[in-house]
């Protein structure tokens, strides 16, 4: 079968990340979260000392870290310098700098190589599904399928703070806001939808039925190739 390449954006919450993993899963293809990668330099940046407001510091150390992102959906994985980085990547001080360091374009362009060399390991054999906020956009264009996710605020906080044992829905909404913003208007590759991607909101679906859509548009895409 031919290997398809399937870009999977949107903000944070729309369920890109549980999407992707079983939606690779169930159709046998590599999966990357481009987000855990912003996420990893995040820290590298925090751990060395780097303050992440300084854009012309951030900027020269973007080359420092080597940053390694095991592609199994069943098993996702991801190092810095050897060094598993998967719970550090996850906490709220991270999650607070990563929109300051991931609009460092030096960043954006390493980690943006970084993700189109995998997707090319990956095209040679089954596929890849990629997520993040401008791989339809910017990083792999040429994507036999892209999808935009959406969902209301109020849907996505209630999400996340169900994930943060009961962390407060209000709060947790404003600086999903508040990261959507800075996400969507900084200069160098925003978070936006590709003229050629499908959008499904998900506010009114439940995890399954957003699998099964994405599964049949993948399918319908295979199938018409
Ligand atoms: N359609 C949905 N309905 C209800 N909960 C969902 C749905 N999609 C995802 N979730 C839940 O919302 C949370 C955030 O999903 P995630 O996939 O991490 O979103 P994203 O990667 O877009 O930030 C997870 O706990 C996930 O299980
Ligand atoms: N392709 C991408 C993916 C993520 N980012 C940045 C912007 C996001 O706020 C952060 C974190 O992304 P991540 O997907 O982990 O965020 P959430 O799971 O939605 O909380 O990384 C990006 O700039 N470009």
């Amino acid at each position: 079968m031919e290997s398809v390449i399937v870009a999977i954006d949107g903000p944070s919450g729309t369920g890109k990340s549980s999407t992707s993993k079983a939606v690779a899963a169930k159709l046998g293809l590599s999966y990357l979260d481009t987000g855990a990668q912003y996420r990893a330099i995040t820290w590298w940046m925090i751990t060395n000392g780097v303050d992440v407001d300084d854009a012309d510091a951030v900027a020269s150390a973007a080359g420092k870290p080597t940053i390694v992102s095991g592609t199994d959906p069943s098993h996702p994985t991801i190092t810095v310098d050897g060094v598993d980085a998967s719970g550090p990547i996850r906490t709220q001080d991270v999650t607070s700098k990563v929109s300051a360091v991931s609009a460092v374009p030096e960043v954006r362009e390493r980690i943006t190589e970084l993700q189109r060399s995998i997707a090319e390991a990956a095209g040679a054999g089954q596929g890849i599904v990629v997520e993040g906020r401008d791989i339809g956009t910017t990083v792999l264009p040429g994507a036999d399928l892209k999808i935009f996710l959406t969902a209301s605020p109020e849907a996505r906080a209630a999400r996340r703070s169900g994930e943060l044992r009961g962390a407060d829905v209000h709060a947790t909404r404003e600086a999903l806001i508040k990261r959507d913003a800075a996400d969507s208007s900084r200069k160098t590759s925003p978070l936006a939808k590709a003229d050629d991607a499908v959008e499904v909101d998900t506010t009114d679906l439940t995890l399954q039925q957003v699998i099964e859509c994405v599964v049949t548009l993948v399918e319908e895409k295979r199938a018409a190739a």
